[in-house]
């Protein structure tokens, strides 16, 4: 599957999922298609199911019709060759409750050393403690932290590996004017260094500044 990492294809495709539970729509219908280097806006209102396309996305969660593939194959989150290519910050955010910020981060880098060949995006490795600003916080356990620096936290543990496909779920959510241009900074560079990436988003700046695209949840698609 690395091979296919520098085509111009796909990496990341949804095509006619949706997602029921007990008779309850949490997707309609929904196509979109990330490609390397792009950006795409998940968009549309609250309880759309814009989070539910991203779980789809990641694999965390199968669509009851329609195919959802990564790099042409089934996506499914036990399968390590799709944690390896797709990094996400879906709700809820996870963080170790008994690691300091900069132990997370370790984590995160021993994990995924070596692992950066065959990657579309080396992402910001130690970079990224300084690139979100959380460096005075190394220290810190996520109990010490505001929601805001939890959410800062999260975002560099999800920058910090290689990955050829980024999703991510309201990843402005909880920060200040200054903390959301880090975000729309981030999500550029990445993009720029080849990830495909979406993300779901009410803050129609933040989709101005960094999508190129989007797929309407519950709508029409320009993606
Ligand atoms: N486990 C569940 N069982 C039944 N319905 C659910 C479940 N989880 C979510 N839903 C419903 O599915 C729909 C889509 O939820 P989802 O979280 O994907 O929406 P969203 O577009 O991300 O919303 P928001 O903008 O508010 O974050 C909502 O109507 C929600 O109430």
């Amino acid at each position: 599957m690395a091979g296919a990492v520098d085509g111009v294809g796909a990496v990341l495709e949804a095509t006619g999922v949706s997602v029921e539970i007990d008779g309850a729509e949490l997707l309609p219908e929904t196509s979109v298609t990330l490609t390397r280097g792009a950006c795409v806006a998940v968009r549309g209102p609250n309880g759309a199911g814009k989070t539910t396309l991203l779980r789809v996305l990641a694999g965390r969660m199968r669509p009851n019709r329609g195919r959802a593939e990564l790099f042409g194959r089934r996506l499914d989150e036990r399968d390590r060759e799709v944690r390896r290519h797709i990094a996400a910050l879906i709700e809820p955010p996870t963080l170790y409750p008994d690691l300091t910020v900069r132990d997370q981060l370790a984590l995160v880098e021993a994990a995924w050393e070596g692992e950066a060949e065959g990657a579309a995006w080396h992402g910001f490795g130690s970079g990224a403690i300084d690139r979100f600003g959380i460096a005075a916080l190394a220290t810190r356990f996520p109990n010490e932290l505001s929601s805001g620096q939890r959410q800062l936290v999260s975002l560099a543990v999800t920058f910090a590996r290689p990955a050829s496909a980024l999703l991510l779920d309201e990843p402005e959510q909880r920060l200040d004017p200054d903390r959301r241009s880090l975000v729309a900074e981030a999500v550029l560079e990445a993009r720029d260094g080849g990830a495909a990436v979406a993300f779901a988003s009410h803050d129609a700046e933040l989709v101005a500044r960094v999508a190129g695209s989007d797929v309407l949840v519950g709508g029409a698609s320009s993606a």
